[in-house]
């Protein structure tokens, strides 16, 4: 029988535009994960407590350093959390420092939120300061009160906040993060230059049904929440369209296992082991593998102003099975898609 010529894509090396890494004994396994596909990466600021200037972003930067595989090139990309306190020095000498973003999380929206912005009126000079100098606003884009179903808050974002600060920093490069909702897709699509937004791979791979038919999947909640297969539909048209708004993040964010499966589970997946085979799988699906690189190499060095990679990875189309567990310091991690089979392969 003649062997079938196995397929392969290469793509320019690509970079992830948002992930987590946490810090102390987390940092071996994310950083090497990381490392293993991407160049670069947008390091959250969201540990407790969070990364919230110069000083705290340059100490995280080098202990991540400290994590780097040998001869490994992969660069972490630091970004301070927005707190109520956030003055426009902060901003000024975060930008001096290197930090080349900030994040916004409403108060209480998401894992390690509490010291976020409790009104966007009490940022408004920082952002200011940051439309000067040339720092993005990333978004964790969900409203928090109790009135607003889970499924709504990222829409209602969009209407009551980001429309607004889309208009008051005409300047101001933003990044709408993670986004789930065809609204999302549709407001980005349509915005002014400078306004982008990251897709996670668990986005593109699955929606709600995914998490709660035939019982409560813990390893699927994330925030925001994956929605109905219409907006994951809406996402998948968006991150395959080759528009140059729409770019890489996984949001890859790791919670030991005993933290998922429990009464009261933690949001966040981890999909840093395999991203970049994650996201080949959704491409692939739907007949866009060549809309791949722009999407996770090219978009997102773009926007931010950064050169693309010059290097390649190539990926190879052979089944193989993503592990059950993996080991995160003294803890077990449950990778997302953990045990399934995925046909492409990082060489
Ligand atoms: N996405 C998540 O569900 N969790 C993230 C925080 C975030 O990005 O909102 C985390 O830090 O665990
Ligand atoms: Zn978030
Ligand atoms: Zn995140």
């Amino acid at each position: 029988m003649m062997e079938q010529p196995t397929l392969r894509v290469t793509l320019r090396t690509p970079d992830d535009w948002h992930i987590h890494l946490r810090d102390g004994a987390a940092l071996p396994r994310t950083v090497g994960d990381a490392a293993r596909q991407f160049r670069r990466a947008i390091v959250m600021p969201n540990l407790v407590p969070p990364v919230v200037d110069a000083e705290d972003a340059l100490s995280y930067q080098l202990r991540i350093h400290g994590q780097i595989p040998e001869g490994n090139p992969f660069e972490p990309l630091m970004v301070i959390y927005l707190t109520d306190r956030t003055s426009a020095e902060i901003v000024r000498q975060a930008h001096q420092a290197g930090v080349v973003a900030a994040k916004l999380y409403p108060a209480g929206a998401t894992t390690n939120s509490d010291s976020g912005v409790t009104d966007i009126a009490n940022i408004y000079p920082a952002l200011e300061a940051m439309q000067a100098c040339g720092m993005k606003l990333l978004l964790h884009g969900e409203v928090t009160t109790a009135d607003i179903d889970i499924f709504d808050r990222e829409r209602v974002f969009i209407e009551k906040i980001l429309s607004r600060v889309v208009d008051d920093f005409p300047q101001l490069k933003i990044v709408l993060e993670h986004i789930t909702t065809a609204q999302a897709a549709e407001f980005v699509g349509q915005a002014r230059d400078g306004v982008g937004a990251t897709i996670t791979a668990h986005h593109l791979l699955y929606n709600r049904n995914h998490m709660l038919v035939g019982g409560v999947r813990p390893h699927y909640y994330c925030l925001p929440i994956l929605k109905r297969s219409y907006h994951q539909s809406a996402l998948i048209e968006a991150a395959t369209s080759g528009s140059p708004k729409f770019f890489l993040g996984t949001d890859s964010a790791p919670h030991a296992q005993h933290k998922k499966e429990t009464a009261c589970g933690c949001a966040g997946c981890y999909t840093a082991f395999s991203a970049i085979e994650l996201y080949a799988e959704v491409f692939d699906r739907v007949g866009k593998l060549d809309k791949l690189e722009g999407f996770a190499s090219e978009f997102g060095p773009d926007f931010y102003g950064l050169p693309r990679n010059t290097d390649t990875i190539t990926l190879e189309k052979r089944p193989w099975a993503l592990p059950d567990s993996l080991a995160m310091g003294e803890e077990q991690l449950i990778p997302l898609a953990a045990g399934e089979v995925l046909s492409w392969r990082l060489v």
